[in-house]
């Protein structure tokens, strides 16, 4: 469980608050997709729940974040790294060796887990990820959706409770972001971990996510099911954040009383609801 309780924060650096009270309780288990337009918080939100903030970017904190009961103001940051596995927007900052096998042996290493589970981590991480292939390549040789790639199966191989990845997809293809977001899911399901991924294709989100936040200024706009939250296509435009444009027809379609079915998450359900609508 993540509990963000009235958190106001302001980097030492700033002149204002970049969250505004901001508070979420996200139940172990459950997978958080997090949107807004840019400069909104989203970054800063993740930091809260990985303790970047205020660890390592000091400011002025009020309120309180709890991770896995965890207090993250308190929680030395490598004790939070045992429960929290991060993926920053800037994966070559996190990369930490010359060759992509090293890279999760890294990880598993200073994690000490044990001998006999780390070459079958490592493969399935590889796997899971679809780059098995790129095991033993230079990270230096990588394109940057391939790297993006290494970044997140070296946190999943070290199966934490709590995954916090920001912007996941942000250098891969639209196949692979999906397959990314499927394998976040399964991940959660299997493990019963909680993840919380910043993303801006909502439309990922809307097919894959229990709960949807959109920030607005450093606050929380919306923080709903997927499905209540694409409902107010209009309102998300006006927070910078677009709906996918099957969803926004079928949103128009109701308001006119052409159609009375449940909000469209993904093409395929406009499609099948438009079949019906025109049948
Ligand atoms: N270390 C820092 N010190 C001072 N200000 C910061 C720092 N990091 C971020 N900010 C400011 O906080 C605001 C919110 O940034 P943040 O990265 O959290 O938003 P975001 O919604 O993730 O944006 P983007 O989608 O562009 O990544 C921005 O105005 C940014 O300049």
């Amino acid at each position: 469980m993540i509990q963000v309780e009235r958190v106001t924060f302001r980097y030492r650096e700033g002149t204002e608050p970049i969250l505004r009270d901001v508070s979420l309780r996200i139940p172990a288990g459950s997978f958080v997709g997090v949107t807004g337009a840019a400069g909104s918080g989203k970054s800063t939100l993740t930091y809260l729940m990985n303790g970047i903030v205020p660890h390592c970017y000091p400011g002025d904190f009020y309120g309180t974040v709890r991770v896995a009961g965890l207090d993250t103001c308190d929680t030395a940051l490598t004790d939070l790294a045992r429960v929290v596995g991060s993926v920053c927007q800037d994966i070559d900052s996190q990369m930490v060796a010359a060759v992509v096998e090293d890279e999760l042996l890294f990880g598993l290493e200073s994690f000490a887990v044990p001998h006999d589970q780390v070459e079958g981590r490592i493969e399935g991480a590889l796997a899971d990820m679809g780059i098995a292939d790129l095991r033993h390549r230079a990270i230096a040789s990588l394109s940057g959706g391939q790297r993006q790639k290494v970044a997140i199966a070296a946190i999943l191989a070290l199966r934490p409770r709590v995954l916090v990845l920001d912007e996941p997809t942000a250098e891969l293809d639209p196949a692979s972001s999906r397959t990314v977001f499927q394998l976040l899911a399964g991940y959660a399901r299997r493990h019963g971990a909680t993840v919380v991924a910043v993303e801006q294709k909502i439309a990922l989100l809307a097919e894959f996510a229990d709960r949807i936040v959109v920030m607005e200024e450093g606050r929380v706009h919306f923080d709903d099911e997927p499905a209540a939250v694409l409902a107010h296509a209009d309102e998300l435009l006006s927070v910078g954040v677009n709906c996918p444009r099957s969803c926004t027809v079928m949103n128009r379609l109701r308001q006119r009383g052409a159609y009375e079915g449940p909000t469209c998450r993904t093409p395929e359900q406009a499609a099948s609801a438009l079949r019906e609508v025109l049948s």
